[in-house]
């Protein structure tokens, strides 16, 4: 379960945001500029709230009310157990695919199947700089996955992508949150995208849920 209610004072606006799910896929959808990229930081914490909570499967990853660290920052990033996946791939471009997914692998088994689902079998040799945009978005997924989040954020996950891809790796994500449940926060410009991957929509407009 991941439940918030967060405030933070942005340049132009405040971001003030409340969300509870158990193991839904929602999708935050919003003008460009409006705080999606800033929610998921926060839950990931690389950058902290100025007030509010955030807990994620009986963890309290932040607290202002508590003294001390966890009311500043919250636990550190490593120990939040939060995937993140950027439009940006993010691979390490010196290690081979295997590599990739290895690093910080906590479950090989669930890997295993990850691999299968995507189909990624093939590149696991590979570097990088060698494997095709899609391919490097399902390889950074599985690697998201590797380390057996407890929560699974993707920032624009597949707005590189030509369209046939981008629909297969939708697909792949779809697969994926049918054998693991767990939530999953989107962010997406793309409606068709969001009306596919989201169970839920949440409109976001200058900081604040709209209807
Ligand atoms: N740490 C920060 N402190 C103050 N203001 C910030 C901070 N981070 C981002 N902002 C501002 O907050 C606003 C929201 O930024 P954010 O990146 O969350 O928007 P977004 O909805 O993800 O946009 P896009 O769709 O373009 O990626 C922007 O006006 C940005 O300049």
């Amino acid at each position: 379960m991941l439940e918030l209610d967060i405030y933070k004072k942005l340049s132009h606006f405040d971001l003030q945001v409340q969300l509870t799910t158990e193991q839904e896929r929602i999708v935050l959808f919003g003008p460009s500029g409006s705080g999606k990229t800033t929610i998921l930081n926060c839950i990931a914490g690389i950058v902290h709230p100025d007030q509010g909570f955030i807990h994620l499967k009986n963890q309290c990853l932040f607290d202002s009310k508590q003294k001390g660290k966890k009311g500043k920052s919250g636990i550190p990033i490593q120990d939040r157990n939060v995937g993140y996946l950027f439009q940006d791939y993010a691979l390490f471009p010196h290690m081979t695919v295997k590599k990739n997914i290895s690093y910080g692998m906590k479950d090989q088994q669930l890997v295993e199947t990850l691999i299968d689902v995507v189909g990624i079998k093939h590149l696991l040799e590979q570097y990088p700089g060698n494997i095709s945009g899609g391919e490097k978005q399902r390889v950074a997924l599985v690697r998201a996955l590797a380390t057996k989040p407890n929560a699974l954020l993707l920032d624009e996950p597949f707005s590189a992508l030509d369209e046939k891809t981008r629909i297969e790796c939708q697909d792949e994500l779809l697969r994926i949150h049918e054998i693991w449940k767990i939530p999953i926060l989107i962010v997406t410009h793309d409606w068709k995208e969001a009306k596919k991957l989201g169970q839920r929509i949440l409109k976001l407009d200058k900081g604040k849920f709209i209807r």
